[in-house]
């Protein structure tokens, strides 16, 4: 059972991710986390595989040229990551339910935002990309993420997508392509407002409970 938040970057995801796991062992659920970036999966071949593949994708410096490859080219290894990544969870099943971070969604509102693929190509060359089970949007005003976070990167600014720079604008963009992703394949969405983590946690925690005990 994989249950995967979403949200714009500042969202609160990371900061959900052990407060929901925590709050599902309390109600008797057997959980655990599982973070985006650190695939920690059996068998040891399938983590040290994705281990490499989160190193392309995480790993490369702030500066690098990415446009010089291309959306695709981060459409396809996103894919392999993600597509991999599902399959491994899929396969170890007795750990109950995997909490993560983030699924390939965010990637999806941010990569069409460049504007060279739309939306319909992007989300027809991720098909082999199983979905969590239940998504989460972490819905937030851009403003508030920007107030939360000591420091943005220039991707998290849109530089790739504008000379804007602008993260409060770039954001927007992407905020709005999750909410209308989350309607098109009814994720849940929370808005996390002015609350804090714990009150938004509190707030995941019974909707989960609640999604599985009606299973
Ligand atoms: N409900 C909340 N209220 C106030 N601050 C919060 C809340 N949730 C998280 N934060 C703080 O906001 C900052 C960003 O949170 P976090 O790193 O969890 O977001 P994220 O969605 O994982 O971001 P990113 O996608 O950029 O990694 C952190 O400093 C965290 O402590
Ligand atoms: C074209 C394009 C690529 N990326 C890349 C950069 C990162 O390696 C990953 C996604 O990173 P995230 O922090 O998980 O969102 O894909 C990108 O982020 N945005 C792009 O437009």
């Amino acid at each position: 059972m994989l249950i995967a938040f979403e949200g714009i970057d500042g969202a609160g995801k990371t900061t959900a991710v052990p407060l929901l796991v925590t709050r599902l062992v309390e109600k008797g659920h057997k959980a655990r986390a599982l973070l985006k970036r650190s695939p920690v999966v059996e068998p040891a071949f399938a983590e040290e595989q994705l281990t490499a593949l989160a190193e392309r994708l995480w790993g490369v410096p702030h500066d690098s040229r990415i446009a010089s490859l291309g959306s695709a080219h981060w459409v396809y290894l996103n894919a392999a990551y993600f597509a991999g990544l599902r399959q491994a969870v899929a396969t170890g099943e007795e750990h109950g339910v995997v909490v993560t971070d983030s699924w390939i969604n965010k990637f999806v509102a941010r990569v069409v935002t460049n504007g060279d693929l739309g939306l319909e190509d992007v989300l027809g060359a991720l098909r082999l990309v199983r979905q969590p089970d239940l998504v989460v949007l972490l819905d937030v005003e851009p403003r508030t993420a920007s107030a939360r976070k000591e420091s943005t990167t220039v991707l998290e600014r849109g530089s790739l997508a504008s000379a804007e720079d602008d993260f409060v604008g770039y954001q927007a963009v992407v905020r709005t392509t999750l909410l209308s992703l989350a309607e098109r394949a009814g994720w849940r969405v929370v808005a996390t407002g002015e609350r804090t983590a714990e009150e938004v946690a509190d707030e995941v925690a019974a909707l989960v409970d609640g999604f599985l005990t009606d299973r």
